[in-house]
């Protein structure tokens, strides 16, 4: 991995820490995100962790419109991300990476939309996530999901170096709203 990209890391993760300290704003549903749910959809959610802005409010729209839910699941930084069928009630009991995840023997299930956590992102929709390649193999892996970045408005950036594998976002919704 290079410096440059590991220090622009380390500085957005610390822009994000310093930006929900003070911020006590959620991410509402967007209209182009509701429009698409309906009720055989999956959809990919995460739990967030530390400032990373919370897609929870979305889930929440999802599972009123009836659709699957499924979160994501890592063993490691090097193995791949698989997204396992989450019921409300399964317990999410912490894992690898210290990740609230389901079990590992929930089933797979194939996402229609990819609610996407990044460390920042740019006006082009790239993206700079943990620097493990999770999301960017399972985006190769599922290139027809609709893939939305939830990101806090102090995470973006004019332009990211982007790399042969990069897949951007279809868009990406702040709590100051949508950019597409
Ligand atoms: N909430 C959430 N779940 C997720 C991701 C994510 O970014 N956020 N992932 C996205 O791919 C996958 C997990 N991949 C990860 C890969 C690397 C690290 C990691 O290096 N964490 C650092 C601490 C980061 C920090 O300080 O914010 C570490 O463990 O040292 C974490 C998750 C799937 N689940
Ligand atoms: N489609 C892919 N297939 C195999 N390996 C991949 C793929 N995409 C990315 N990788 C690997 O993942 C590693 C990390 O990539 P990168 O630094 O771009 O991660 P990132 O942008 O922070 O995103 P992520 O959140 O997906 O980790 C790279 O070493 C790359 O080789």
């Amino acid at each position: 991995m290079s410096d440059e990209k590991r220090i622009l890391r380390a500085r957005m993760r610390a822009e994000r820490d310093a930006f929900a300290m003070t911020c006590d704003a959620m991410i509402a549903p967007p209209a182009v995100f509701l429009d698409r749910l309906t009720a055989d959809s999956v959809v990919a959610s995460y739990i967030a962790v530390g400032s990373e802005a919370d897609p929870a409010p979305l889930a929440a729209a999802a599972r009123l419109a009836g659709c699957t839910l499924v979160l994501p699941h890592v063993e490691s930084r090097t193995a791949p991300l698989r997204f396992l069928l989450w019921r409300e009630a399964d317990p999410l009991p912490v894992g690898a990476l210290g990740l609230r995840q389901p079990d590992a023997a929930a089933p797979e299930v194939a996402p229609d939309i990819i609610l996407t956590p990044l460390v920042a992102f740019d006006d082009r929709l790239n993206r700079l996530g943990q620097g493990a390649g999770h999301y960017d193999r399972a985006f190769a892996r599922f290139p027809d999901a609709w893939r939305l970045g939830v990101a806090w408005s102090a995470q973006h950036l004019l332009q990211l170096e982007t790399e042969a594998w990069d897949v951007p976002l279809h868009a990406v919704v702040t709590e100051r709203g949508m950019v597409q």
